[in-house]
């Protein structure tokens, strides 16, 4: 993202305003590849300096594990080699394996804190070399390392305020997609609008389903399939031993989300964490 040329993404919002003759339009954009990409914290705030962020997150293994469906379904997925001869809890072992020797190779660069540093560092804005490497080590493990959400996340507070980032949660997403809705309108500033009911209740790029013209009622979506040896019937056996060494793995970083968010600097996370990440 930061070595591409910036006159095609800013004449996209221009374009935006020309066709429907609007100066007074807010221009989103949005991807799941932003959040750990090292450099556009500083990179989108320079190109609009009142930028405002929203972030969604979801429990940090359920995201791993979707991801892992996803590219063993997907024909042509960026990570399906890494993925299709499998099964979730043996591809984990490997990447932990390999995610925690990047890490503590990095561990030795960390080096004190700069003096002045904020409640928030990130890259160019108080990480030593060893937590810019960490980065780079979680940032390059789509499927895994971008669940470590407090690095990622410290690194946009390093850049944006606070009142500027505003942190979701796909759980109530699900729960109360119209109150999730409304929550982002205020954050934003704009009017409310009446959204269709039934269009509010629909899940997109679920299982199966994996196009944006592609949605289903959130009910149908099912559990995660035995022949991706993700989950047989719930938690079972290998997957289990997989889930407890993946809770172990983001537990820390789990635990600087909830001191934020008890310090009221990010939205209170679900409840549900608090128990799995303790
Ligand atoms: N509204 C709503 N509420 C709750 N959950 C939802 C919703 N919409 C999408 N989803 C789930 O999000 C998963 C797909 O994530 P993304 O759309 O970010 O995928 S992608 O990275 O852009 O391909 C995918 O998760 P899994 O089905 O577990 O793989 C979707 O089911």
């Amino acid at each position: 993202m930061c070595d591409k040329h910036l006159e095609p993404y800013q004449r996209e919002a221009a374009t935006w305003r020309l066709r429907l003759n609007r100066t007074d339009i807010l221009i989103g954009d949005w991807s799941a590849s932003y959040f750990s990409c090292i450099c556009c914290p500083p990179l989108l705030k320079t190109l609009n300096p009142d930028i405002k962020i929203i972030v969604m997150l979801r429990d940090p293994v359920d995201r791993a594990l979707s991801r892992f469906v996803e590219q063993k379904r997907v024909p042509n997925g960026p990570f399906r080699k890494q993925v299709e001869n499998s099964t979730f809890a043996e591809w984990a072992a490997t990447e932990l394996v390999s995610l925690r020797d990047c890490i503590s190779r990095a561990e030795r660069f960390r080096g004190p804190a700069p003096a002045g540093a904020g409640p928030f560092t990130g890259w160019g804005a108080g990480w030593t070399l060893g937590e810019w490497m960490e980065a780079q080590c979680l940032a390059r493990s789509n499927l895994l390392g971008w669940s470590a959400y407090s690095v990622f996340l410290g690194n946009w507070l390093a850049h944006i305020p606070p009142e500027r980032l505003l942190v979701l949660y796909t759980v109530d997403l699900s729960a109360d997609p119209l109150a999730v809705l409304r929550r982002v309108e205020a954050f934003l500033g704009v009017r409310q609008h009446t959204y269709d009911p039934q269009r509010l209740g629909l899940v997109f790029n679920a299982r199966d389903c994996y196009n944006w013209r592609c949605s289903k009622p959130q009910k149908e979506v099912g559990p995660v399939d035995k022949a991706d040896g993700a989950a047989a019937g719930g938690h079972e056996g290998p997957f289990k031993q997989a889930h407890a060494e993946l809770v172990r793995f983001f537990r820390p970083y789990m635990q600087r989300l909830f001191s934020w968010a008890d310090e009221g600097k990010i939205a209170q996370v679900p409840p549900a964490w608090r128990t799995t990440y303790a």
